[in-house]
């Protein structure tokens, strides 16, 4: 679909209330839509253009959108890996985030602002790198890693710095260097690095029974015992095909919103966790549904692929290489034998361009 839009959207501390302004062009489709109140309380406040489509860099360096430096607002671009969204944040002319986590929960919220899993800040490399990665969960915690994120942030430097033909950079990230690459048909490959499955690293309470890794163990949760399998990307999944009693699931039964939470902050999970419920399709093609740390339900989540294929080698369901179908679309993962590094490859797309009081 060959939408762009023109996008006004305040979000204030003090007022919870929110006005969006859409105004498609290239596009047979008018709407006005006013999300609340009616009036459009910044007329000045004009908003940059955005399109679905993948030309969009071009179109939006046309209209000097990342040189707008007005004070008192945060331009940002909204991006989403298989509806796995986030606020990007040009953020490189600093280490220091240009949002606070109590903003970010503001900003997230997809009642009263722009909506979002996550605030993602593109800074200066740190130790040799080109570029440093942060994130604020929508509840404002800061993960370590996330890997939709940082394919959404491959096409965001892309669309920011003159790379000069350069497709691959380093990045630096709480989980260490993460290595994307932007491939020709505009998909983004990331060597996400080595997992870790030392208990105490993930970090996990629960003890070790193989090395010294948690592998197919017991967790009580709420009376029903699930064998899990736990894995750091850097940050921490608990991975489970089911429970002790019904040794198989069919992912779209269950009642995330219920059992997610007590995973996330179960005794077992000092760090609390992110949790993948995962169902086998064949030895090259798993399914799952994640409640992620700090987000809740999302449609996607990128080390939360890459630790279910983990995971699922490790218990000796499936071969090192998988295509693995969330909500939001399918992410395809190796675990390379040689290198003992992840490989993850998946889309990242703009979806608009806008800017907000802060
Ligand atoms: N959606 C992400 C993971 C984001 C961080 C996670 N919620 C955590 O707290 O660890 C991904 O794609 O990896």
């Amino acid at each position: 679909m060959a939408l762009a839009a023109s996008i006004s959207l305040s979000v204030s501390s003090h007022s919870r209330r929110s006005l969006v302004s859409v105004k498609p062009f290239r596009s047979s489709i008018q709407p006005t839509i006013f999300k609340s109140g009616g009036t459009l309380r910044n007329p000045t406040f004009r908003i940059s253009a955005s399109s679905m489509s993948i030309e969009t860099p071009e179109k939006i360096s046309q209209n000097s959108f990342f040189d707008r430096k007005e004070s008192g607002f945060l331009h940002f671009v909204k991006y989403h890996g298989l509806g796995n969204d986030f606020i990007m944040v040009d953020n490189r002319d600093s280490l220091e985030p240009r949002v606070t986590p109590d903003k970010a929960v503001k900003l997230c919220d997809r009642n009263f602002g722009i909506g979002a899993d996550g605030v993602i800040f593109a800074m200066p490399g740190i130790n040799g790198t080109d570029y440093s990665m942060r994130i604020f969960n929508s509840d404002g915690s800061e993960p370590e890693m996330c890997g939709n994120g940082v394919r959404c942030f491959a096409r965001f430097i892309a669309e920011l710095d003159n790379l000069q033909g350069r497709r691959s950079f380093t990045v630096h990230t709480g989980a260490g260097l993460i290595v994307p690459e932007i491939q020709d048909n505009g998909k983004v490959r990331v060597d996400m690095g080595q997992p870790i499955l030392t208990a105490s690293d993930i970090p996990t309470n629960l003890p070790a029974n193989k090395d010294q890794a948690v592998v197919r163990s017991e967790l009580e949760v709420d009376g029903v015992t699930w064998n899990v399998t736990c894995v750091s990307m850097g940050n921490p999944h608990c991975v489970t095909f089911g429970t002790k009693q019904n040794k198989t699931l069919q992912v779209d039964d269950l009642n995330l919103a219920e059992l997610g939470p007590k995973f996330e902050h179960h005794i077992m999970f000092p760090a609390r966790t992110n949790t993948e419920f995962v169902q086998v399709l064949s030895h090259s093609h798993l399914k799952m549904r994640v409640w992620e740390r700090g987000a809740g339900a999302t449609l996607a989540c990128g080390t939360g692929a890459c630790a279910v294929v983990v995971a699922a080698v490790l218990e000796g369901r499936s071969e090192r290489s998988c295509s693995v179908d969330l909500p939001g679309g399918p992410l395809e993962i190796e675990w390379n034998e040689k290198d003992n590094h992840v490989y993850m490859t998946g889309p990242a797309e703009v979806v608009f361009y806008g800017s907000v009081r802060i």
